[in-house]
């Protein structure tokens, strides 16, 4: 088994721009915000940056194609830069190649930038997944949409557990309530409102069961990440944040094709989060954990990946949505920032975004979002479709 790199790479600087609307905001603006913000949060020089990494996934009009729009952005001098793209575990899977780096000993000190401007390519959940997903999508899945995707795990789920249409959307619906509720109290949040469960369940129907608040939004926006090794962030007068673990899974879509998978779980969150609970030698995790950043892109994600967590058992996740469990006040809350729903979904900075929030929760510099006594925070961050998909778990802790 690998050993991982639990306590070998430390968080040392973190930046995140206010998602949304960026109209009049290049993308090399929103990636300069995002990196200064790390950098006086890291409180070293650029040069001592040894290689970046720069995740983006959409928008290759907006940001380009190569890594080149990141040196140019930063004016970085003649360092390695690499550019990743793995749908919307993009902005993780740039972390982990900065995070690799360190652990590896081959850099001293690295970065990791993602991000994506979508409000001005006309990309939607509706219409412009097509780009997404290429000639898959326009020749196997032509009618696929995002929003549709995971509206059938919703009533596969319903259909599964025996749960009522009306008490499944209040389910969903307390999901989305909350998350507002979160996102209304962040200056950074793309989604400022706060909204009931009931004005969630009179909204306008994307695809049913999901309506406009169970859907995250389209949005702008970067984060960024400088990591090094735990030795040198002491050295420089740091508390660090420590990776406790890092993992991530893929599927190559054979549970859809060739076993009886029902739709109501993602392997590659439990297998993810299976290795990193290994590899933070955690057995008990909805005693452990402290705080989660999950990939809430519809109200249904978050509650499927409530129990592909092991958080709640498989089944029961609305019981603990009634109790409150996931609330900012709860035992373990979910989604402090405002999460995809409210934050935004810049698809490349989305992985960033939520570990942006974990280390501001740990270090108490969250504000009126900050939660009593933090010890372990995960994040775990989702690409692509419930049949076709990529998922990574972080885990963070002092
Ligand atoms: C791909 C992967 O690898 C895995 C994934 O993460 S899949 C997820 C990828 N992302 C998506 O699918 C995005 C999903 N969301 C959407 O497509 C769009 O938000 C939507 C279709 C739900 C609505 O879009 P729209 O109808 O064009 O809304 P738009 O015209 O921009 O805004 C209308 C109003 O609704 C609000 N609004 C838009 N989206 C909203 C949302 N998701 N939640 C709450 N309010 C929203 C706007 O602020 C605006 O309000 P005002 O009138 O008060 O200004």
């Amino acid at each position: 088994m690998a050993t991982g790199i639990k306590d070998k790479v430390a968080i040392i600087g973190m930046g995140c721009t206010r998602f949304g609307e960026r109209w009049t905001d290049g993308a090399e603006d929103l990636m300069v915000e995002a990196f200064v913000e790390a950098l006086q949060d890291a409180g070293i020089e650029k040069k001592e940056i040894d290689a970046a990494w720069l995740g983006t996934c959409f928008d290759e009009v907006n940001v380009g194609k190569s890594a080149i729009p990141l040196a140019q952005a930063l004016k970085l001098p003649s360092i390695p830069v690499t550019r990743v793209e793995n749908f919307c575990a993009t902005g993780t899977e740039a972390f982990r190649g900065a995070c690799y780096a360190v652990a590896s000993g081959a850099c001293r000190i690295a970065l990791a930038l993602g991000v994506e401007k979508l409000k001005d390519t006309g990309y939607g959940g509706l219409p412009g997944f097509d780009t997404a997903m290429g000639t898959l999508n326009r020749f196997i899945l032509p009618n696929f949409t995002a929003p549709g995707g995971f509206a059938l795990m919703a009533t596969r789920y319903f259909a599964k557990y025996g749960i009522s249409p009306e008490e499944g959307k209040m389910a969903l619906a307390k999901i989305s309530s909350k998350s507002h509720r979160c996102g209304a109290l962040n200056p950074k949040a793309h989604l400022r409102k706060e909204v009931s469960p009931e004005q969630v369940l009179k909204a306008p129907i994307i695809a049913w069961p999901l309506g406009l608040f169970d859907c995250c939004g389209v949005s702008d926006g970067a984060a960024a990440a400088i990591v090094t090794t735990p030795d040198v962030a002491r050295g420089l007068g740091k508390t660090p944040v420590m990776v406790k673990a890092l993992q991530i899974a893929a599927t190559s879509g054979e549970e859809m094709l060739t076993t009886r998978w029902d739709g109501t779980y993602l392997k590659t969150t439990t297998e993810a989060a299976k290795r990193a609970y290994a590899e933070a030698g955690i057995t008990r995790p909805r005693e452990e954990l402290s705080v989660l950043e999950v990939h809430d892109c519809f109200s249904i994600t978050e509650l499927v990946t409530y129990e592909d967590l092991q958080i709640s058992e498989r089944g029961r996740a609305i019981r603990d949505i009634n109790e409150g469990f996931f609330e900012l006040d709860g035992k373990i809350p979910c989604q402090s920032d405002g999460g995809l729903k409210c934050f935004g979904h810049p698809i490349g900075a989305s992985g960033i975004r939520m570990i942006y929030e974990v280390y501001n929760q740990l270090l108490h510099r969250a504000g009126p979002r900050q939660i009593p006594d933090p010890r372990l925070g995960l994040t775990h961050n989702l690409g692509g479709i419930p049949s076709f998909s990529v998922c990574s778990v972080g885990i963070f802790g002092l």
